[in-house]
């Protein structure tokens, strides 16, 4: 029997690695280890070399001739002979077996990021029973070849640009004597055709070839070799079987108007208050509201820097430090989260329903950073006086709950507190009720769901109270002009911002950038009297007529209110072990310049030129990888991690979207160690579609761009704006958005403004915040980009005017 072979990969800390990393293990059947350039100094890693067979040098940002974007990866072409081990390099790997055997690196004229070239070769070597090869390539660099270099490498494949750009571009090198070889473009990308995948496994047979004639080996393993800390699950303590029994109530209530159900929840007054709401019912298909218990209902904040998560509970005054871990984890409070939820999974729920309760809230923009090991742009610890602190993690836990099918119209009043059946019946009867008084048109057709479950009537149930609103809310603003102040980010900063993106571009640093800024309005209102509506349910109930989406949402708690539209989900998945990443990349406007409304046929056109096409496919590259990452390396399942749409165009009220899904899976045995969907949703923050790729350096690229524009008070901060809303439910599944088309406002912002004489007739001035923006690249036109920022920005804006 051939003993395993190991493979080690070198990540030069890229967002396609772990692709790259799948795809070796599926052509080679080796196990692939994975380890970070600077994570080991020459002398270790010449070390435990001999328990390798092989190298993988992967691709990155940066250049091969700074030695930071490289670590340890210039050592590997110069150990001594009896070291060497066949080694494959991809892209800044190629660039640095080229740079190390005499070539030169330039910058292209025309970069390429997620566009692909036929790239011609002359079938052999790498190539060997590759046909045409169609490949993604990601590349702001080139090799070029001199006299001293074609000594010791030999070109085995080029692109042809043509003259107009680079004319001929190196795609593929081996080294004359020694067992190293690589390849510009990027084999792994789902893009690329199978023959241009071939030359991973080309590669692996002639380096185990190489590896018998030399009669080389591997050794075992060194001792403590550790399991990357990716392979270790949240959960700081080992799985318990669920203790808690769900008592529920379920009935069809067709009618049910969901603003008046949460009337009946006196959504009004509340301080807290937590929905996911689809208002749009493609993608997005339930509503879902978790209920406070005053003494019990804990919400759980979080800021970057704290040391210990806070909780504090509804009605009580207060906060309390909160640690669930039992014993000091890595992952500090994102292990408490994981211990919370499973010291509460629950039973008996119905497997329709997709939450039993359990986490609603969001995990903000900074959380997600903090999480890439990057520094934030403001660091914590010296805030500026009297900036705000919204809270970076910002979840509570419920309960109750109720959930809404809009497309059966099927409701669900559910509860795990002890001895809770008389609250759940009294709940269902008010929703019955409730539903019972609504009024329904005569001529309310059935709903029908179509096998796609899309929903091909709408469930044109209006309640008399809803109607009249729609009526108010479209005849008159909500606001009139002079209690709004907008501060919206300046048109020659943010062009400035596009072209300095496009130079970390062109340098190599980044592949794609999603540049954001920050608007804020100001708005005075009458100061809000017990009993009376608060601000944030007005606008939100505007907001859900004005722009329907999928993953809209109203949530507030720990003194922040979160409004969100949002078209795209970020993240979900079933108690089943099933994930679905769903990102958007390449937007249309509908609105023309002529005054007229894009068709479908029109945005098609738009969406499928290259420029938008590989705005998208760097985002699904970069989710696979994350997904990747995780679920990768199970014993009895590969991940199973797939695109399983590509490209797909959705309509939205005020723009055409491309859309991709990217899905993969659990195993049972993963799921019985303790992993969970938090580890997978940990592992991805920030949200791709909002960093670009690779995500590490592109974050730091765009903190620093953002805080040079950033003159208000969120010094290049993003806040809640960019990270993810949604829900963990004790039955095992989770439903995460990015937060886009959405408005945030901190409740105590100016509480102190008018002193603390809040009387009858005062108003008071709250600001809330948006963020919008969209994907450079190189092929970005800056004005082009101002123009995609205003049309996002508009779509919550609008509710001000
Ligand atoms: C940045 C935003 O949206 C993101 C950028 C998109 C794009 O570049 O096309 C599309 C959806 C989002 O992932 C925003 O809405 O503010
Ligand atoms: N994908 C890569 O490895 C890119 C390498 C290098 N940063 C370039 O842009 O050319």
């Amino acid at each position: 029997m051939t003993p395993v072979r190991r493979i080690l990969l070198v990540d030069a800390y890229d967002s396609f690695s772990n692709n790259l990393a799948a795809l070796i293990r599926l052509v080679t059947h080796a196990e692939v280890h994975t380890i970070k350039i600077d994570a080991y100094n020459h002398r270790e890693f010449q070390g435990f070399l001999k328990s390798f067979d092989a190298i993988v040098i992967g691709p990155g940002p940066g250049t091969p001739t700074n030695d930071e974007d490289v670590g340890i990866i210039p050592r590997i072409y110069k150990l001594p002979e009896e070291e060497i081990v066949p080694v494959f390099g991809v892209c800044l790997g190629f660039q640095s077996l080229c740079l190390e055997f005499g070539a030169t690196i330039s910058r292209l004229k025309v970069v390429k990021h997620g566009q692909s070239s036929i790239i011609r070769h002359n079938g052999n070597d790498l190539f060997q029973n590759c046909g045409e090869v169609d490949a993604i390539r990601y590349h702001s660099l080139q090799a070029e070849m001199n006299e001293e270099a074609l000594k010791k490498l030999e070109v085995l494949a080029v692109a042809d640009d043509g003259p107009e750009e680079n004319g001929e571009v190196i795609m593929a090198v081996k080294h004359k004597e020694l067992p190293f070889w690589g390849v510009q473009y990027h084999p792994e990308s789902c893009c690329t055709n199978l023959d241009g995948a071939k030359v991973v496994a080309n590669w692996w047979k002639m380096a185990t070839r190489w590896l018998s004639e030399k009669g080389r080996t591997s050794q075992p393993l060194p001792e403590g070799w550790v399991v990357p800390l990716e392979k270790q699950t949240l959960l700081g303590m080992p799985p318990i079987p669920p203790k808690r029994e769900l008592c529920y109530q379920s009935f069809h209530a067709p009618c049910l108007d969901i603003v008046e159900l949460c009337d009946l929840l006196e959504v009004r007054t509340q301080q807290k208050f937590a929905m996911l709401d689809s208002s749009a019912k493609h993608t997005g298909r339930y509503t879902i509201l978790g209920v406070f218990i005053p003494g019990t209902t804990d919400t759980y904040t979080w800021r970057v820097g704290d040391d210990c998560l806070y909780s504090e509970t509804f009605g009580k005054p207060g906060r309390q430090e909160a640690r669930i871990n039992v014993e000091p984890s890595p992952y500090g409070i994102w292990s408490d989260l994981a211990n919370q939820m499973a010291a509460f999974a629950a039973t008996g729920g119905d497997d329709e329903c997709p939450f039993w309760g359990g986490f609603i809230g969001y995990f903000n923009y900074e959380a997600g950073v903090s999480t890439l090991g990057v520094d934030l742009a403001s660091p914590r610890g010296d805030e500026r006086e009297g900036r705000v602190q919204i809270p970076d993690v910002n979840v509570s836990f419920f309960h109750r709950s109720i959930v809404v099918d809009n497309i059966s119209g099927k409701v669900w009043v559910q509860s795990f507190e002890l001895r809770d059946d008389e609250w759940v019946l009294e709940m269902t009867e008010k929703i019955k009720l409730l539903a019972a008084m609504s009024i329904t048109p005569t001529t309310t057709p059935p709903n029908e769901v179509a096998g796609n479950g899309m929903v091909t009537q709408p469930r044109s149930t209006v309640s008399s109270s809803a109607r009249l609103a729609t009526t108010t809310a479209v005849a008159e603003p909500l606001f009139s002009a002079s209690e709004v102040k907008v501060t919206q980010p300046e048109m020659e900063k943010y062009m400035a911002n596009v072209r300095n993106c496009q130079r970390e571009l062109a340098k190599g640093e980044s592949y794609e950038l999603c540049l954001t800024a920050q608007t804020s309005v100001d708005v005075e209102v009458p100061f809000a009297n017990a009993g009376e509506e608060d601000s944030s349910w007005k606008i939100y109930k505007h907001l859900r007529k004005r722009n329907p989406a999928p993953f809209a949402g109203y949530y507030r708690a720990a003194g922040t209110t979160l409004i969100s539209s949002s078209p795209e989900r970020f993240l979900s998945w079933n108690k089943d072990g099933n994930f679905q990443l769903r990102p958007i990349k390449g937007t249309v406007r509908k609105a023309k310049a002529d005054g007229t409304i894009a068709t479908r046929r029109e945005a098609e056109e738009i969406l499928n030129t290259p420029k938008e096409r590989a705005e998208n496919l760097m985002i699904v590259d970069l989710i696979r990888h994350d997904l990747h990452g995780v679920l990768d390396g199970q014993e009895d399942e590969d991940g199973g991690v797939k695109v399983s749409k590509l490209m797909g165009i959705e309509e939205y009220e005020t723009v055409f979207q491309l859309v991709s899904v990217i899905e993969g899976r659990m195993g049972d045995r993963m799921r019985e160690e303790g992993f969970t969907g938090l580890d997978v949703l940990h592992r991805s923050l920030p949200p791709g579609s909002m960093t670009g790729a690779p995500k590490k350096r592109s974050v730091e690229i765009l903190q620093d761009i953002e805080r040079g524009a950033d003159e208000g008070d969120n010094c290049g901060e993003r806040g809640v704006y960019s990270g993810v809303f949604g829900y963990w439910s004790v039955c095992g599944g989770g439903d995460w958005s990015v937060v886009i088309r959405s408005m945030y406002r901190f409740d105590e912002e100016f509480e102190n403004e008018n002193g603390h004489r809040r009387e009858e007739g005062m108003s008071k001035r709250e600001r809330w915040r948006i963020g919008a923006g969209g994907a450079v690249t190189a092929l970005s036109d800056p004005e082009g980009e101002w123009e995609e920022m205003l049309t996002k920005l508009n779509s919550t804006l609008a509710v001000f005017q």
